[in-house]
């Protein structure tokens, strides 16, 4: 739909973003109850938390939608990355902990042989946060260090599969 239009590409005044932006948020909205949508969906409005520059947590959301990622409940944003080697998965579930922990926000993830599925969030105040666009951008960054494949070419937990 034309409202979830990236304004990265867009010469806009600070007044005709906010215009726009509340008015993307009002469109998805009222799609949101139209449709009963509850999950992942692009006409969701966002939660953000209180306290947040609104207006940037929306832009970053939107951009990192055109990352693959997604929106769970309004305020989750998750992804799920697949990698050729369970060594791979490993490592970036290690990579993110520790940054994770330095930066005290903490994602919620989950592993298989051959994929790793993250969820960022912000319980108190609750919603989505700049903590949250920050981890999701640094799982992007460090995801392509270690080198990301598709579905179909990711390791498999089939019998006789030898996981590396
Ligand atoms: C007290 C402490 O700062 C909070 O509980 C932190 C810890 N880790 C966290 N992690 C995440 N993902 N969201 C939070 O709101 C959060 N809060």
């Amino acid at each position: 739909m034309a409202f979830w239009l990236s304004t990265r590409h867009l010469t806009l005044s600070p007044r005709s973003l906010g215009a726009l932006l509340s008015s993307s948020r009002r469109h998805r909205a009222a799609a949101s109850t139209r449709t009963k949508t509850t999950y992942t969906s692009p006409n969701m409005p966002l939660h953000i938390s209180d306290g947040q520059d609104k207006a940037q947590i929306d832009e970053e959301v939107e951009v990192l939608r055109e990352q693959n990622w997604n929106l769970e409940r309004e305020s989750i944003l998750v992804k799920t990355y697949h990698f050729k080697t369970y060594t791979k998965v490993t490592d970036f579930h290690q990579v993110v902990a520790v940054r994770s922990k330095s930066k005290n926000h903490h994602p919620e993830m989950i592993t298989t042989a051959g994929s790793l599925t993250v969820r960022w969030t912000t319980h108190i105040p609750h919603g989505l946060s700049a903590k949250d666009t920050f981890m999701a951008r640094y799982c992007d960054e460090q995801a392509k260090v270690i080198g990301t494949v598709k579905q179909n070419e990711a390791q498999r937990c089939d019998p006789g599969s030898t996981a590396s």
